[in-house]
Order: structure tokens, then C-alpha cells, then sequence
């Protein structure tokens, strides 16, 4: 289980403080919603360490988050668009996601797994700029399978998404989650991507999270 227990935090000059709080469990999606301007990105930067509360605890299974630099966190992120490098082909992309010490054979057959999983078999070799931005969104996923890191944060990951590759990229981050055990938490402001997705739900009101 991923917490966050009171988790305050405030931008300079800001008065009122932010004060967060969350659980997340394994295999499921955690929806936060909340107004624009509401501190929702604010939240993923927290849990994420690109920024430090100055008070309050997070924790993964028990183990201590707060002491850790971003890159050293069991989390990936994942943005509304502009998650992959457009020049690199749709492997070169997913390889980026690599543990260190795995050797380039080992690389290729894991990003081809990876790409397979999430629907994009054959697109291997594709450059990312020539990708729609269903396939980026799952090129970014399957980057996520290869980091395979127990946290997903997903910051308004369907916006850029038209109805129809909305709702199929939606059911591929339920299945992933499941399968794969993530502790997924989603940024939406839309009811329905919460609706058919999340298992719990905050709201950030007044810049304090509420279960919903
Ligand atoms: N680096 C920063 N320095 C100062 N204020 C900031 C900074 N980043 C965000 N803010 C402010 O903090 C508040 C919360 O921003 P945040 O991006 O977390 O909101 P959000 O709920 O994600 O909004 P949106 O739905 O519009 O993306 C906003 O008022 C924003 O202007």
C-alpha cells in the first residue's frame, strides 16, 4: 500500500499550506480530482520527490519515501502528452525505461514484449513523431513495464485523446495496473475516466485532499 499521511506543503509566498493525505492500494487506480489550480499536480510532485513537504510521511509497504531523490522512487510518471522523445523510434523510446546492467539482447526481447503487450507489436521501428497519440500514450506504458516500478502516476493521461482511443487506452492502464500490480494513481477531471476506472477517490478541496 502506497500512504501519504499529512503531507504539507506550500509554495513561497502561499499562504494557506497544502495538506494531503492518501492510501493507495496494489492492482488498483486511486482518482484524485479537484478544480484547476487545485494542487492535483502539486500532489503527484510530492509523491513523485520533485518536491519535499515540509511536514508528514509517505510510504511504500512501510518503507520510508521522503529520504529519496526522484530517480531513486519505485514511481513512473506519465503525462497528458509529450512523454516521448519524437525523434526515437518506438523501441528506442521504450529502451530508455531499462534497469541498468541489462544487457542490449535482453533490452531488445523486453521492449518487443513490452510493445506486444500494449498492443503495439509490429510497431517497433515506427519514430515516435510519426505515432498517433493513442500509440504514444502506450509507448509510454510500455516504457512503464520495462522501469516496472510499483507506483504509477498518471497526470491527465486521456486529455489528449480523442472518445474512441480515450476509452481504449483506459481499459489498457486498468488491465496493466491489475496485472501488474501497480499502485496507480490518476489525475482526472473527468467523471467518467474515474467512474470506469478508479477503485478510490480523493477530492482536493480547499487544498485539502477528501475521500469522495
Ligand atoms: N512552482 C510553482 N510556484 C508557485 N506556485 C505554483 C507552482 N506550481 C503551481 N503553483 C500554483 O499552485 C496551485 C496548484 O497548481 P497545480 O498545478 O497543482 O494545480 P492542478 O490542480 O494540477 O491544476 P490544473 O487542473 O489546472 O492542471 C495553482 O494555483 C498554481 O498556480
Amino acid at each position: 500500500m502506497l500512504r501519504a499521511d499529512d503531507l504539507i506543503f506550500a509554495y513561497p509566498g502561499q499562504g494557506q499550506p497544502y495538506r494531503f493525505s492518501l492510501a493507495a492500494e496494489p492492482g488498483a487506480v486511486t482518482a484524485i480530482s479537484g478544480s484547476s489550480g487545485s494542487g492535483k499536480s502539486t500532489l503527484l510532485d510530492l509523491l513523485a520527490g520533485f518536491t519535499q513537504p515540509s511536514s508528514g510521511t509517505l510510504a511504500l509497504d512501510g518503507v520510508d519515501l521522503l529520504p529519496l531523490p526522484p530517480e531513486n522512487r519505485p514511481v513512473s510518471l506519465l503525462l497528458q502528452s509529450d512523454n516521448l522523445f519524437e525523434h526515437l523510434s518506438a523501441e528506442e523510446n521504450v529502451l530508455l525505461g531499462l534497469p541498468r546492467g541489462t544487457t542490449k539482447p535482453q533490452g531488445k526481447a523486453q521492449a518487443l514484449d513490452a510493445l506486444d503487450e500494449v498492443g503495439l507489436a509490429g510497431f517497433a521501428g515506427n519514430v515516435a513523431s510519426t505515432l498517433s497519440g493513442g500509440q504514444k500514450q502506450r509507448v509510454a506504458l510500455a516504457r512503464t513495464l520495462l522501469r516496472d516500478r510499483p507506483v504509477l502516476l498518471l497526470d491527465e493521461p486521456f486529455s489528449a485523446l480523442d472518445d474512441e482511443t480515450r476509452g481504449l487506452i483506459r481499459v489498457l492502464v486498468g488491465e496493466l495496473t491489475q496485472r501488474h500490480g501497480w499502485h496507480t494513481v490518476l489525475v482526472s477531471h473527468h467523471a467518467d475516466d474515474i467512474a470506469a476506472l478508479a477503485s478510490a477517490h480523493y477530492r482536493i478541496v480547499d487544498g485539502r485532499t477528501e475521500r469522495a
